[in-house]
């Protein structure tokens, strides 16, 4: 079986990663919350287990640097990367919308300037209804924006609504469910096809 380096997204989906991995049975040796250890290999060395920032796990996946990566949808919807999608692996659920001022609709009659951690996703959403934009690249703390009038809306994540309540905006229109998927780089699906496809079948009856 040939070795297979996983890609793994920091942060808020880590956790659930990894209890998602040793439910499959693959557990990594000194993998504790606060390590700052970057890359761990499976206690029957099949797998390489590296951490990178969520937005950068297409990329680690797409240019063959892993074989393997578990990601948002947000990031795949972002950065459209060429890869297999594989899984829904039903966790870190939430939704893209758009979100402007409580009370306020969407004023279609002009260009509207939207900020966005996700700016290709927002051009694309606002493309296929015929909507001008202009888009304005943000890092976080994305409802700022409106309020302090650097947008007339947002396009973000949304889980249970607080952070958009809190600072007096709501949704106006829902986009898309998000989860965390399992991705594939498209040469190592076919290159280490047997390896793949048990990572993939193991992950998928721990699911079930
Ligand atoms: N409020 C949320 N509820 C549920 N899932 C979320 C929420 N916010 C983000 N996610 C999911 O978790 C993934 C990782 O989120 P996280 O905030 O750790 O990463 P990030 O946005 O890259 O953070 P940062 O830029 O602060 O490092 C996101 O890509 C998304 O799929
Ligand atoms: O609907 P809620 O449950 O309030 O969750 C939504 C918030 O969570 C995410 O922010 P995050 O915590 O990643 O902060 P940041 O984007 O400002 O870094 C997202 O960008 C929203 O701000």
């Amino acid at each position: 079986m040939d070795y297979l380096t996983l890609a793994l997204a920091k942060g808020r989906t880590a956790e659930d990663s990894i209890n998602l991995l040793n439910k499959a049975g693959i557990h990594f040796d000194s993998l504790t919350e606060d390590s700052r250890k970057l890359v761990f290999h499976d206690d029957n060395n099949m797998i390489q287990l590296i951490f990178v920032k969520a937005v950068d796990v297409p990329t680690y996946v797409e240019n063959g640097a892993a074989d393997l990566g578990i990601v948002g949808k947000d990031n795949i919807m972002e950065e459209q990367p060429d890869i297999y999608e594989l899984l829904d692996l039903q966790f870190g659920k939430c939704k893209f919308a758009v979100a402007g001022f409580t009370g306020t609709e969407l004023d279609t009659n002009k260009t509207l300037i939207v900020a966005s951690k996700y700016p290709n996703a927002a051009k694309k959403h606002f493309n296929r209804k015929g909507i001008p934009i202009h888009t304005i690249k943000l890092n976080g703390s994305v409802e700022l924006a409106p309020i302090i009038g650097l947008s007339d809306v947002i396009v973000d994540i949304v889980e249970t609504g607080s952070t958009l309540r809190e600072n007096g905006l709501s949704v106006l229109e829902e986009m898309e469910a998000i989860s965390t998927r399992l991705i594939v780089n498209k040469a190592s699906f076919t290159t280490k096809s047997d390896s793949v496809h048990t990572f993939i079948h193991t992950l998928k009856n721990s699911l079930e």
